[in-house]
């Protein structure tokens, strides 16, 4: 797949072990994270990222921030985004099977980077179940498009 990763300072410890673990696992990667220890803003990792899987550039996300919140909070203002907040390894796989969810957001500062490696493996190889779960997201997806350039 093709996943789309951000980060932003808080991030920036974890960065090495994710871009290294979706390397490995045989993803093609397109960071856009940030860089360097420099106090930045993570709407702006989050909105590229998100635009990125919503425009299929990529078919996944991954970001970063110190809580997950603020990047789970920007991204899902993209249009088509699905992004998640996941603490564990169940709690990802469900937001697949169930939500079909297209971004990752993760805790630096609460998870270890044992359960980050973890919870990502988990969660790119965790299929949407369909069925009854594509009614409820297509409810979702319906009210979003109806929404569409609003002010
Ligand atoms: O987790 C985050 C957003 O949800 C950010 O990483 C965090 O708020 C950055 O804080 P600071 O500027 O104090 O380093």
């Amino acid at each position: 797949m093709k996943v789309a990763v951000g980060n932003d300072h808080r991030g920036l410890c974890v960065r090495p072990r994710v871009l290294g673990l979706l390397a490995e696992l045989g993803h093609e990667v397109h960071d856009l994270g940030a860089s360097g220890p420099a106090g930045v803003d993570y709407p702006d990792y989050a909105i590229p990222v998100a635009e990125e899987v919503a425009a299929g550039k990529a078919d996944r996300g991954v970001l970063i921030c110190a809580t997950g919140h603020g990047m789970c909070i920007a991204a899902n203002k993209v249009h088509g985004i699905r992004a998640v907040n996941s603490r564990d390894v169940i709690d990802a796989e469900l937001s697949r099977r169930h939500n079909d969810s297209n971004i990752l957001c993760l805790a630096a500062d609460l998870l270890g980077e044992d359960q980050i490696e973890r919870i990502i493996r988990a969660w790119l190889l965790t299929d949407f179940e369909g069925g009854r779960h594509t009614r409820r997201r297509e409810k979702v997806d319906a009210y979003e498009k109806s929404h569409e350039n609003r002010t």
